[in-house]
């Protein structure tokens, strides 16, 4: 089979999907490529049913907090029941059935370059299509999970996410290793679910170590009181699971071995870009694919190739990843057609401002722009200020015992916000103001007058600007 589109997109995730939904409003044909679900990894296997985990875990402890309210009491079975539902049980019949009205034409297979403007696609039947694109090639193929070359880990068959947001059976002792984003969603998650001895192991002194010290304190502290078992500083030296599905033991340094029934490893991300054909356009396999801002992967002959979100490695975020897909397909179109390919909304400002991110933690955790440390390694003249989040009205209409904290970093040239993170239960909700202070860089002196509504947590942007001195 040979066929020929506009655009051609491999991998059908967020990203993935966004791409092709511009592109055919710009009146550009489509085909996508993937491989296993339409949807791809998070809507199945990670944001969405880690969140929805999270959810009566985050609720419970809230009640706890409350007078009036006893301590959540979690149906485990209930709450898988829900995730199952809203992962649509693994099937993604209605996200294919979406794309034909994009439209788009949907490839069941694994992608790969076979040289410029060509993709070969093994189909799921075992047969092959070769597609040729008129403008464009887009990789949208996500990452994958980084696991150490800790002697016995492979062989022990340790869970990443995938197996965490698909569990049936929580184990009782769990052990995860890694101190980010992903060991801490799921460590809370899997221990309000039922793992009730939970460690955490941290290679480095604290969880979080990218964000705002006090982010991980916060979440270390909450850990700790719930009953997480939180060790830094530890190193796995060898791991071993004698038996298929029994327990695992955890060698570490300078201590006792911890026992198991399931060990998570979250250690990071890679780009998918292995086996993609890459060498067959002159560029790295493995390697993040690099892009210019309009997502255009650099030293490519011609310029027909793109890479959207975890691939290219600018931020493994779903919403960072649609909003790069957004403007990939839209620079598409415009340089299929002739017109200014240059347009404000078709570049990526947002890698160089600093991209939002919310972490669905007790207490939840909201940042974005930069931390005071990475705005003064890039030399700005900073000021900053923080305020007990526990001080303003709202907070304590929310909970009496509410505990949280908020920081603003600013450019004191400008007078302007580089960056701004809230911790503290409920703060998800806050973030996207603090989105548009900073991306939009609202002077201060403006900004006093968005006046937050009374008694709410937004309060805290008032004594944030008053700490500063308006
Ligand atoms: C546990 C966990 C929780 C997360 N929670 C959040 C969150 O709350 N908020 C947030 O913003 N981000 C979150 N993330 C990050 C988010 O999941 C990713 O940034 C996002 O999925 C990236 O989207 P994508 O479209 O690039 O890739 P993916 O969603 O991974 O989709 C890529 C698709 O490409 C397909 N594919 C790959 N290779 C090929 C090939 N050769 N041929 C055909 N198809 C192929 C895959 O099957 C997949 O369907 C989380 C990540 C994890 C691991
Ligand atoms: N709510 C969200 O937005 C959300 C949720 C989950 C994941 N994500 C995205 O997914 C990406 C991946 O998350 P992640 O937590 O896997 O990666 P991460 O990079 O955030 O954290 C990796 C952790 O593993 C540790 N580590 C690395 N190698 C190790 C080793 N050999 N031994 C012991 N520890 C080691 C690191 O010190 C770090 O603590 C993140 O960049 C994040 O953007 C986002």
């Amino acid at each position: 089979m040979s066929e020929e589109f506009d655009v051609i997109v491999i991998g059908a995730g967020p990203a993935g999907e966004n791409v092709i939904a511009r592109a055919a409003r710009g009146g550009l044909s489509t085909a996508i490529v993937e491989e296993s679900l339409v949807g791809g990894e998070c809507g199945y296997f990670a944001c969405i049913p880690s969140k929805i985990l999270l959810r009566p875990v985050e609720l419970a402890a809230e009640t706890g907090r409350t007078p009036g309210l006893g301590p959540g009491m979690i149906d485990t079975g209930a709450a898988l029941a829900r995730r199952d539902e809203v992962v649509s049980n693994l099937d993604d019949t209605r996200a294919a059935a979406a794309l034909k009205e994009v439209p788009a034409q949907l490839f069941r297979g694994r992608g790969r370059l076979a040289g410029p403007k060509r993709v070969e696609v093994t189909l799921a039947d075992g047969g092959t299509a070769r597609l040729t694109a008129r403008h464009a090639v887009v990789l949208a193929t996500g990452s994958r999970p980084v696991i150490p070359p800790i002697p016995g880990m492979a062989e022990a068959n340790p869970w990443t996410s995938h197996e965490a947001t698909a569990v049936r059976t929580v184990p009782r002792r769990l052990a995860v290793l890694g101190g980010g984003v992903v060991a801490c969603e799921l460590a809370q998650a899997m221990h309000g679910l039922g793992a009730v001895e939970t460690t955490v192991l941290v290679r480095g002194q604290a969880l979080l170590e990218r964000l705002e010290p006090f982010a991980g304190q916060f979440v270390a502290d909450s850990f700790v009181t719930s009953g997480i078992d939180v060790r830094t500083g530890a190193r796995v030296t060898r791991v071993e699971r004698r038996v298929r599905n029994g327990e695992v033991t955890i060698h570490l340094a300078g201590g006792p071995p911890l026992v198991a029934d399931e060990l998570l490893v979250a250690t990071g991300r890679v780009p998918a870009s292995g086996g993609l054909g890459l060498d067959t356009v002159g560029l790295t396999p493995g390697s993040p694919v690099q892009v210019d801002d309009s997502m255009r992967a650099v030293g490519v002959d011609g310029g027909w190739l793109y890479a959207v979100s975890d691939i290219n490695g600018r931020a493994l975020l779903t919403h960072m990843g649609k909003y790069q897909g957004r403007l990939c397909g839209d620079v598409i179109v415009a340089r299929a057609k002739g017109e200014p390919d240059d347009l404000p909304a078709m570049r990526d400002v947002t890698t160089a401002s600093g991209v939002p991110q919310v972490i669905f933690t007790d207490p939840q955790i909201g940042a974005v722009g930069l931390t005071e440390a990475a705005a003064r390694e890039k030399g700005y003249r900073v000021r900053v200020v923080e305020y007990d989040m526990a001080a303003v009205s709202g907070a304590y209409v929310r909970e009496p015992s509410y505990r949280g904290r908020a920081k603003a970093v600013v450019d004191e040239d400008r007078k302007v916000l580089l960056g701004v993170t809230f911790v503290g239960p409920g703060v998800a909700e806050l973030v996207h103001s603090a989105t548009i202070a900073v991306t939009a860089q609202v002077p201060l002196e403006r900004l006093w007058h968005a006046v937050p509504s009374f008694p709410t947590v937004s309060e805290v942007w008032l004594r944030l600007l008053e700490t500063y001195g308006l």
